[in-house]
């Protein structure tokens, strides 16, 4: 927008506004940054829970080929037996160790973790272990699973015993059948009595997955809604927002509207981009003699009479955004031209860039005014140019031939006896006689030369360009010629003589009054020598001049 350009908005805080904006952008994103970090953790803490129920199948699996190695070693004393039952044994003393650590109050993260490697856990899946195990000890089937691994464990330590004793028998002599049956009935009880515990780790942790899946679902539920409340409430805001100020644009436009329809002058408003017709009052409608209804296919350019006075329009509203009395030959849509001073505003209106146009007709001003630069520049009598406008162009002449070393001369031209003419005949006889003497003189020079009446019986004829004193000569004798003629003026019949004065430039002089008046002396002279005839001027006639 340009800097003066007016809106037809509401007046809105647009900083406030962003700020407002900026806030609820940031609140959405913290809502989904924490639903995000929600679901990681969610993620996190059912893959700890997948973990240990994984974790538990391969201790179970360590547990069982334990007693099966054990079992043989009691009946066959086999060493390869042994070793098998230490190998086993070793993945549920590796979880016991991660156990024992984590349980007390500052643990060795470092221990825990060997632990379970050792307890063949994979080790992406270790720390969601240790998480686990140490922030949901307060749940209470967390509690009673790790309560259940505990027992196991003691289970886990009678079975290690029975293991050592049967090492130390077997180390020294062949175990008897008595005492191998009475091992493997006491491996069988162990193994009786771990199999429900490693259900119900099995089945607690199981409870645990479904009860942490169905809060994790609800809290998702709850975040989602939340979001999805502040979405929509957050989206109904601004689409009222956006109602409020289109209603306010709206009623801004219509007031304004009303406001132009009445006004007493043409006004119009085109759009900037396409110079289309957007609206346009009853007096604009009279002005450019067009319907309402063909406002659609209007184009300002189509009003011009001379496109660069568009163009000079175009460019002082877009410097400044306003133009101000520019004065432009427009034509209405019948293609009659008429004179209009121009007043623009760059404005929106209906939310585009547009121009706002007030005019008015100055036909008539003009008119006026040149009618009065015509009285004032013209004999109302001969409507020949009067003395004001010949010192004008004799002003504008000498300037030229002084730049391009040229020639011209001054006829001044009095009538011999004019006011016998006036005595005899009237005023009246005497008037047609000027207007008759004025159509001769023009009639003897061409329409380059320049004729003027100075006052009553006086003219004066500006000869540009002639090739010297034998031309101006000629010219004055040609007039002398055609002006003493006999006037025929209303049935009367009259005639009169002229004596002319002639000054030449520069010859004679190079400032304008000087030469009119050394003009004057001549035709003085030629009245001193009997009248009708031609003088030019010579120096010695200025010693007549008073002073
Ligand atoms: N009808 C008529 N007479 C005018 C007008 N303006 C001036 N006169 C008369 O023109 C005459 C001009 O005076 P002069 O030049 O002294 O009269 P003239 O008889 O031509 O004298 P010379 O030039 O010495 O021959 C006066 O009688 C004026 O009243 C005019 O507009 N109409």
């Amino acid at each position: 927008m340009a800097p003066h350009e007016p809106s037809l908005s509401v007046p809105v805080s647009h900083n406030g506004k962003r700020r407002r904006l900026i806030v609820i952008v940031w609140m959405f994103a913290a809502m989904v940054v924490g639903l995000f970090l929600f679901a990681y953790a969610s993620i996190t803490l059912l893959s700890a829970g997948r973990a240990y129920v994984q974790g538990e199948g391969l201790w179970s699996k360590g547990q069982k080929d334990a007693i099966y190695a054990l079992s043989r070693y009691a009946l066959y004393a086999n060493d390869a037996d042994y070793q098998t039952y230490l190998t086993a044994l070793a993945v549920n003393q590796g979880d016991r160790i991660a156990r024992l650590e984590l349980e007390k109050a500052e643990p060795d993260l470092h221990v825990a973790h060997a632990g379970f490697v050792q307890g063949r856990n994979h080790p992406d899946d270790i720390p969601g272990m240790i998480f686990l195990f140490r922030q949901m000890r307060n749940v209470p089937e967390i509690d009673k699973a790790i309560h259940l691994w505990t027992q196991a464990d003691q289970h886990l330590e009678m079975l290690t015993q029975v293991g050592t004793r049967i090492r130390s028998i077997a180390n020294t002599r062949a175990l008897t059948k008595e005492e191998s049956q009475g091992f493997l009935s006491q491996l069988h009880d162990i193994n009786a009595q771990l199999t429900p515990l490693e259900d119900g780790f099995s089945s607690t942790l199981g409870d645990v997955a479904r009860k942490f899946t169905f809060l994790i679902l609800l809290v998702m539920f709850v975040l989602v809604s939340v979001l999805l409340a502040g979405a929509y409430l957050f989206s109904r805001r601004l689409v009222l927002q956006f109602e409020a100020v289109q209603d306010t644009l709206q009623a801004g436009k219509k007031q304004l509207e009303d406001v132009l329809q009445f006004a007493p002058l043409p006004i119009l408003i085109t759009q900037s981009s396409d110079e289309s017709v957007v609206y346009i009052n009853d007096p604009a409608l009279v002005q450019f003699q067009v319907n309402r209804a063909d406002m659609g296919s209007m184009r300002a350019r189509d009003f011009y009479v001379d496109s660069a006075d568009r163009d000079r329009l175009i460019a002082a509203a877009q410097g400044t955004g306003t133009v101000r009395g520019l004065e432009l030959h427009l034509k209405d849509a019948q293609g009659k031209p008429f004179w209009a001073q121009y007043s623009s505003q760059r404005i929106r209106y209906d939310g585009q860039d547009c121009l706002m146009t007030a005019l008015v007709n100055i036909d008539e001003k003009r008119r006026v005014h040149d009618d009065l630069h015509y009285r004032a520049y013209h004999d109302e009598l001969t409507c020949l140019p009067n003395r004001a406008m010949f010192m004008d162009a004799l002003k504008r002449t000498l300037g030229r031939m002084e730049r391009k070393n040229g020639m011209c001369s001054i006829l001044f031209i009095d009538l011999d006896h004019f006011k016998a003419v006036n005595d005899q005949l009237g005023h009246e006889m005497g008037d047609l006689l000027l207007q008759q003497v004025a159509q001769r003189i023009q009639a003897c020079v061409r329409a380059s030369d320049l004729v003027a009446r100075l006052a009553g019986d006086e003219f004066v004829v500006l000869i540009e360009e002639h090739e010297g004193a034998d031309d101006a000569r000629g010219i004055a004798q040609k007039i002398l010629g055609a002006l003493g003629r006999d006037y025929s003026l209303s049935g009367n019949t009259a005639r009169v003589t002229a004596s002319i004065g002639i000054s030449r430039y520069p010859h004679d002089g190079v400032e304008l009054n000087r030469l009119l008046t050394s003009a004057d002396l001549a035709m003085y002279q030629a009245k001193t020598q009997g009248k009708n005839n031609v003088q030019f001027y010579r120096r010695e006639d200025s010693s007549q001049l008073p002073g």
